[in-house]
């Protein structure tokens, strides 16, 4: 796998160069396609990087598809909310007009129908991915693809694109999109902040189980270069 690390000396400028380095594959794929369709990643780390790519005006947001990597099954108000997330700090301003596609498509659980409603709502972008940026726990999971995850080997393998996994480090019941449709894409980023993290990935470039740190199923891949960002 070709694995491009940049390093920030600030979560400010990583936003800002993450964000530039997005906005221009979004152009990219508007110019050559009509349209740019992007996947990002919830919890903590992106918010900068969604405020800074929110502001952008050199993109046509208007033809923009963004989604999400994973989500935890609940409802877009819920604080834990991915989709939340992504609406309160990236489709603001000139990204107001994105259209974004959830992962949680309401109900309870993740069950066969909820997963079901997920993917047809999916056959919208069925097309290869502009740019998917990933996070990672410090467990070493990416997307929900969670150590011990009860549906792990077939998030990593089949083609899904949704799958419903829980696990015991992942709170709620989640909803990712697969390994191989993540990897169908043209542009990979992972973002990672802070030295646990830094502490994290080099245990996951060092030899080991892949089920012990699902992201090395991103690290060992060899579909698409991976453009790693981290700052401190
Ligand atoms: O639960 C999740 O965790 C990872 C990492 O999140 P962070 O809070 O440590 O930044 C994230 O990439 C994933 O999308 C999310 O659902």
């Amino acid at each position: 796998m070709t694995l491009n690390r940049i390093d920030f000396d600030t979560r400010d400028a990583l936003a800002k160069a993450l964000a530039e380095a997005v906005a221009e594959n979004l152009r990219d794929g508007i110019e050559a396609r009509g349209r740019a369709v992007l996947a990002v990643s919830g919890g903590s780390t992106p918010a900068k990087f969604f405020a800074r790519l929110g502001k952008t005006k050199t993109v046509d947001w208007s033809k923009v598809t963004v989604t999400l990597v994973d989500e935890r099954w609940v409802a877009e108000t819920e604080p834990r909310s991915n989709a939340g997330l992504v609406n309160e700090k990236m489709l603001q301003g000139p990204a107001a007009v994105a259209h974004f596609l959830p992962l949680y498509s309401g109900g309870e659980a993740p069950d066969a129908a909820a997963i079901a409603r997920t993917n047809k709502a999916l056959q919208e972008v069925e097309e290869t991915f502009d740019a998917v940026v990933l996070g990672m726990g410090e467990d070493g999971h990416t997307a929900s693809f969670f150590p011990g995850g009860d549906t792990l080997a077939a998030a990593l393998t089949e083609p899904g694109p949704a799958i419903a996994i829980r696990a015991p480090g992942a709170g709620e019941p989640r909803v990712t999109l697969t390994l191989p449709r993540l990897l169908d894409s043209r542009a990979l980023y992972l973002h990672i902040e802070g030295e646990a993290k830094a502490e994290t990935l080099e245990r996951a470039l060092a030899e080991g189980a892949l089920e012990d740190m699902p992201v090395r199923a991103v690290l060992r891949q060899d579909r698409l270069p991976l453009s790693l960002f981290w700052a401190p």
